[in-house]
């Protein structure tokens, strides 16, 4: 099977007037169609300058990034990116907001504006299609930012810690819902989140980085049983606290590397 990301010998340097900082050191990584990966690892390791790589926003300094085959030379509607922040427009509607995809790449046709409402209407947001942002909770207005990003019908989503801004409740619903959406739907996801819990919960595959440089120190697969359970159940399944531990302690000695 082809995979959907491949990095190859991926390095990064950041470069200012005083100093050069590497911030990846020669990494490799493949994300299978449909597979479901997070990157965890400690603050500064890399996670975020990986993501924006695979989303053709930063070239890396050395190395080949390809998406579907392709190497990645700018950003592509295959690719969907989804922040902490929703960055809504206030002026615009909830529908308005939710299809602006499909207007930047001009698909605004009856049959795309349809699939973002039936998309609404999947995230329970059908009431509010002609709202605007600030009359949503902030749960609602992520759920908005996913329908945004997959009303183009991106084939990879790139997650950059889209639940870390919600409390807790709501972000544990979220996980449920947003991994069950993409499960349903066949998108393959590449997570970065700094919640073991949830990169535990959600994931097929948990990829711990260590920092200074950025590299990978270990690649854990989660047990199918736990894979197969929705977020909210996984973790209460036998393995979970004993994998959470694992990956946990792993990620301690890494700090005592530096
Ligand atoms: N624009 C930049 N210029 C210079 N250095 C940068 C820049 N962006 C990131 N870095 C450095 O590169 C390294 C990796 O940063 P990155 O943001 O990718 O890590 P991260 O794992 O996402 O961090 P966090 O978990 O805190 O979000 C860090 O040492 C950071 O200080």
């Amino acid at each position: 099977m082809e995979p959907v990301v491949e990095l190859q010998q991926i390095t990064h340097v950041y470069v200012s007037d005083r100093e050069a900082s590497l911030a990846l050191d020669g990494l490799d990584l493949k994300v299978y169609p449909g597979e479901f990966v997070s990157l965890v690892g400690p603050s500064g390791c890399g996670k975020t300058t990986l993501l924006s790589i695979i989303a053709g926003l930063l070239q890396p300094t050395k190395g080949g990034a390809f998406v579907y085959g392709k190497k990645v030379q700018g950003p592509t509607p295959e690719v969907g990116y989804m922040l902490q922040q929703d960055y809504l427009f206030p002026w615009r509607t909830i529908f308005e907001n939710a299809s602006i995809g499909l207007e930047l790449t001009g698909r605004t046709d009856e049959r795309h504006l349809a699939r973002t409402l039936s998309l609404l209407e999947e995230m329970g947001l059908e009431a509010a299609a002609n709202l605007y942002p600030q009359q949503l909770s902030g749960g609602m207005r992520q759920r908005v930012a996913l329908v945004r990003t997959l009303s183009t019908d991106p084939g990879l989503l790139l997650l950059d810690e889209p639940f870390s801004a919600l409390d807790y409740q709501t972000k544990l619903q979220l996980e449920d819902l947003i991994s069950e959406t993409l499960r349903e739907k066949n998108k393959t996801a590449v997570l970065v989140t700094h919640d073991l819990s949830e990169a535990v919960a959600v994931s097929d595959k948990v990829i711990l980085l260590e920092s200074h440089p950025g590299r990978i120190r270990k690649t854990f697969t989660v047990p199918e049983h736990i894979r197969l359970a929705r977020p909210l159940m996984a973790r209460e399944l036998s393995g979970f606290n004993e994998l959470f531990h694992e990956i946990w302690r792993e990620m301690e000695s890494a700090g005592e590397k530096e």
